[in-house]
């Protein structure tokens, strides 16, 4: 089975806070897209997000003919995909819609053009379950903001072709990602299972009066969140360990994961829960609005970023390892 892996035209449906990361994402490659999205005003919220995105896009590099005028709206599911070689649907995350919207969206592709879902935890198997070649149907997850943040994962489901979810690799590859390969099927994939067990716990301190919004943020951004941009938990807990390394923190720190520490269930998210996050984010957000606060990560994701590029070329890594 081949699949398309060389991509000139990127169709982008639903162009939320997702969809709009993928498109500018796909038009700093040099890409055409194509856009379809049903919501009123959808064309020029799209066109909005693009342009506060594209500072830091240009400031990361643009490929060569990459140009915000190469999008193009579209009315309908069908002509946003027709001539497309590669599809990335982003719409809300409800089963029955993205059911409905799959079977629409793989009658009307190419049959060898790649079509990726960036659901966050539904699975494949379930929404791909009435698509035409299904074979070439996979999750293609990505982070927010998309335009800049490398990962995604790429989960097959029962009716996708192996060789899919390496073409699924190649094209996300091509687009300057970092695609992780989830083995199996699971809800929730990888890393949403890891940020919904910290959500949940952040919650619970909000519901227990432990910790205001800021204060859990403050707990991440200048601790464990510092280290995570270049070093995962499991290799960040061996050096915990120190000379004897995981077997020694395991034996040490292990015992810890017995004490009820953490709760499993989430809080019910009663009024009063939702008003002390709210209005604790509020708070956080002070004058800001969301577009300039959306620049200000971006320019620090952009340093992050090169920071980790640059120490890691001094220690002989790439980027990618
Ligand atoms: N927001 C986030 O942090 C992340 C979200 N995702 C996933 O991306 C997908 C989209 O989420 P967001 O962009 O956050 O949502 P959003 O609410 O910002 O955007 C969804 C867009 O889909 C449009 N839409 C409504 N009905 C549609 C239909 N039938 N067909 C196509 N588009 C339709 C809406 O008009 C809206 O513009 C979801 O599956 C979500 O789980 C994935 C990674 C992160
Ligand atoms: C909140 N969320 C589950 C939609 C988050 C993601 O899916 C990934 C992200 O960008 O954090």
């Amino acid at each position: 089975m081949t699949f398309i892996t060389t991509i000139k035209t990127f169709a982008a449906l639903g162009s939320g806070v997702i969809g709009s990361g993928w498109v500018a994402r796909a038009l700093a490659h040099g890409l055409d897209v194509v856009a379809w999205d049903p919501a009123p005003g959808a064309e020029a919220a799209l066109r909005k997000r693009v342009a506060n995105a594209w500072p830091a896009l240009e400031q990361k590099g643009l490929a060569a003919g990459a140009s915000q005028e190469r999008l193009r709206f579209v009315d309908s599911i069908e002509e946003c995909v027709r001539d497309a070689d590669f599809i990335q649907e982003s719409a809300p995350e409800r089963l029955e819609l993205k059911l409905d919207l799959h079977s629409k969206i793989s009658a009307a592709a190419k049959p060898d053009a790649i079509i990726g879902s960036s659901t966050s935890g539904l699975l494949p198997s379930e929404f791909y379950e009435s698509a035409t070649h299904p074979e070439r149907c996979v999750v293609g997850h990505p982070f927010n903001p998309v335009y800049l943040l490398p990962l995604v994962e790429v989960v097959g489901g029962k009716n996708t072709a192996p060789e899919a979810v390496q073409a699924a690799i190649k094209v996300y590859e091509s687009l300057g990602m970092r695609p992780l390969h989830v083995r199996k099927e699971v809800p929730g994939f990888i890393a949403d299972r890891l940020l919904e067990a910290l959500w949940r716990e952040a919650l619970h301190l909000v519901n227990d009066g432990v910790a205001t919004t800021g204060e859990i943020d403050d707990a991440i951004r200048f601790g464990a969140g510092l280290r995570w941009s270049f070093m995962g938990t499991f290799l960040t807990y061996t050096l915990a360990g120190g000379d004897a390394g995981m077997r020694h923190f395991m034996a040490q720190f292990g015992p810890a994961l017995q004490l009820p520490w953490t709760y499993l269930p989430a809080p019910e998210l009663t009024a009063k829960l939702i008003d002390d996050v709210v209005d604790g984010t509020s708070a956080q957000l002070g004058n800001h609005s969301i577009a300039a606060l959306e620049r200000y990560r971006d320019d620090c994701l952009l340093a992050v970023l090169e920071a980790v590029k640059t120490t890691k070329a001094r220690h002989g890594m790439a980027f990618e390892d």
